[in-house]
């Protein structure tokens, strides 16, 4: 490759602004005194002669110019604009952004900003547009709808609800679609909300079906090769293991089990037969990771305009990069992101690629715990969150996080550990099961997870705990070589120099992306042309999503930026920011005018 490079470091004149500032400003949320900076604008430029931009989209972008002289204008009326709840324009001289993010930020600045992003699974429990809001008011950035479950319509429904909440208020909540996958579960139980099995009854599970009610103990399961390709004496497993039987006898479609761990049976649960101490899964081998029922499901979620799918028991990359073609055919401009559940032994043998063939990845930890040994769960978590770190993509840790919550309005200490410690391992985003779609305490359960990620993250951040992960090189070319040597920097200098925040331009996210990937100090705030790229952050650590139309022109950008902000109070004069773009590759260091 032959691609001329001329690197130049400027303290650029025309910068926005280049008088100092004497008064030190301290800092609320950890009290620290900041000696004043000289208030210059010190540019680092990389210029790649050819087109380094590769993250810049020229049909999306709509140039803006600010001229010093303008900004009164521009200021006022931004301020004008934006009541405290008032619905955010799409005009060119606004700027979007969540609502909680910016109470956040006007009451207790940049550092008390939240990094760990929060997925909730919507259920009867918080289906309703005021539930919903106030999880979006408690922090969901992520809307889930569990395709295993309730109908077309009603996934309309709290799709149009997610939709009318982020446009009336202010929200960026994205959508999340979880595919069934062809799992054996069981059926509805009748209509019954839940069943009791208790130690040492007999159940019949049964491939008939019946006109509710179902007689007593009775499960219908959705497979029908299920009664001939189950044995006496396998060990059933109900929901990852939670209920467990034990096959006693079979009577053509009948199968009988006999409860050897009691527990709670919900429907649809799922179905894992183990024989000898192993898992059998031929059967599950045979099935496709995307059945016909699936394909229906994604089509409605490219219709409805979904931002990620996510696919269930992926055993391979192959099914992966089928799903990804099969939306860039089917919605050309459509940016729906892939996200692989890994939750099965198979994905586990092709982690790295499966992984690298997603735009993300999540720790199922509940059927995941069903096919290996519990307590191998824990590890491959890690080994999950650190491939995904190191490979630049966003990873979720789900599954009974605050399980007990769904009964219960206080979390278990043990459960509080586990949150800290997905924390800790710098997950991007935790995931509500059963405690938001149909436990009793569905705020109180996101309270937890926020309140324990604030306080998770704080502490890293005080005791300066860095972790020592390398960090390969992940780009495919040479010019995205350079926006991630760039990140790289920016993120160490952010450290270095305590800024308050790191501003990146992006037009698709890959930008935000990397920087998040470093996981620095500060807050990143992150400025996209498009809703749908805004949404999509949403999911990554440490982005603060904000929708905002920018030009080539970076002068102009930060102008229009710092009086935006300003105007609503989200920033203040002094203030330190680093700011990267992808359309000039640059790292420039300044404090607000
Ligand atoms: N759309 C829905 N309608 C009714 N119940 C739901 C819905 N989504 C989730 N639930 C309930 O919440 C429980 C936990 O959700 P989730 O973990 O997503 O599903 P599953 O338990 O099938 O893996 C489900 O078992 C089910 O009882
Ligand atoms: C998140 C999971 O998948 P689902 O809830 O769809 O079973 C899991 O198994 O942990
Ligand atoms: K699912
Ligand atoms: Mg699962």
């Amino acid at each position: 490759m032959s691609q001329a490079l001329n690197f130049f470091v400027s303290s650029s004149s025309r910068s926005p602004a280049t008088f100092t500032i004497s008064r030190p400003s301290v800092f609320p949320s950890t009290g620290s005194l900041r000696l004043p900076v000289k208030k210059s604008l010190r540019t680092l430029v990389v210029k790649a002669s050819s087109s380094a931009a590769s993250d810049l989209d020229e049909s999306q972008s709509s140039p803006v110019l600010v001229s010093e002289n303008g900004l009164g204008g521009l200021l006022s009326s931004a301020t004008q604009e934006y009541g405290r709840n008032a619905a955010p324009g799409t005009d060119s001289s606004s700027i979007e952004v969540d609502t909680v993010t910016e109470a956040e930020l006007k009451e207790n600045g940049f550092r008390s900003t939240r990094r760990t992003k929060l997925i909730c699974t919507i259920g009867p429990a918080s289906c309703g547009f005021e539930q919903l809001e106030a999880l979006a008011e408690g922090g969901m950035n992520v809307a889930r709808i569990n395709m295993c479950h309730g109908t077309r319509e009603w996934h309309r429904m709290v799709i149009e609800r997610v939709r009318r909440l982020n446009e009336e208020k202010g929200f960026a909540v994205a959508i999340m679609m979880d595919t069934e996958g062809s799992e054996i579960h069981m059926g509805d139980l009748g209509g019954a909300s839940s069943a009791k099995a208790e130690d040492g009854e007999i159940w019949n599970f049964t491939v008939r079906s019946f006109d509710p009610p179902l007689p007593e103990r009775t499960v219908t399961v959705n497979y029908d090769g299920f009664a001939e390709d189950v044995k006496v004496g396998d060990e059933l497993l109900v929901d990852g293991g939670m209920v467990r039987f034990e096959v006693v006898e079979k009577i053509g479609p009948d199968v009988k089990c006999l409860c050897t761990d009691p527990g709670l049976l919900l429907p649809r649960a799922n179905l894992t037969f183990w024989r000898d101490g192993k898992l059998v899964r031929e059967r599950n081998a045979m099935l496709p990771t995307i059945s016909s029922k699936d394909w229906l499901d994604i089509d409605f979620g490219i219709a409805e305009g979904v931002d990620f799918i996510a696919v269930s028991f992926v055993k391979s990359a192959e099914v992966i990069k089928h799903l990804k073609s099969y939306i860039q055919a089917r919605a050309r401009d459509s940016d729906i992101s892939v996200i692989a559940k890994i939750e099965s032994i198979d994905s586990l043998k092709n982690l790295e690629e499966i992984i690298q063939a997603s735009d993300g990845a999540m720790v199922a930890r509940g059927d995941l715990g069903a096919q290996i040994p519990l307590e191998q769960v824990p590890s491959e978590q890690q080994k999950i969150v650190q491939i995904c770190r190191q490979l630049n993509r966003p990873v979720i840790v789900a599954s009974q996080l605050l399980e007990s919550m769904i009964e219960y309005p206080i979390p278990t200490r043990a459960e509080v550990a586990d949150v800290s410690e997905a924390v800790r391992q710098r997950g991007d985003a935790l995931m509500l099961s059963g405690e938001s779609a149909m436990g009793q305490f569905p705020e109180k359960a996101l309270t937890v997870l926020r309140s324990v990620s604030l306080r998770i993250e704080r502490m890293w951040r005080e005791q300066k705990r860095r972790e020592v992960i390398e960090l390969p090189s992940i780009a495919s070319s040479f010019s995205d070589s350079i926006s991630e040597e760039i990140c790289n920097s920016a993120a160490k200098m952010a450290n270095n120099l305590e800024v308050d925040a790191l501003f990146v331009y992006t037009k698709n996210g890959h930008m935000a992306s990397l920087l998040s990937r470093c996981r620095p100090d500060c807050p990143i705030f992150a400025f996209t042309t498009t809703t749908s790229v805004r949404r999509r952050l949403n999911l990554q650590w440490g982005l603060m999503p904000f929708r905002l139309s920018f030009s080539d022109d970076m002068e102009s950008n930060l102008n229009k930026t710092f009086s935006l902000l300003k105007a609503r109070g989200m920033i203040k004069s002094g203030d330190l920011i680093i700011a990267v773009s992808d359309m000039l590759q640059s790292i420039q260091v300044m404090n607000v005018p």
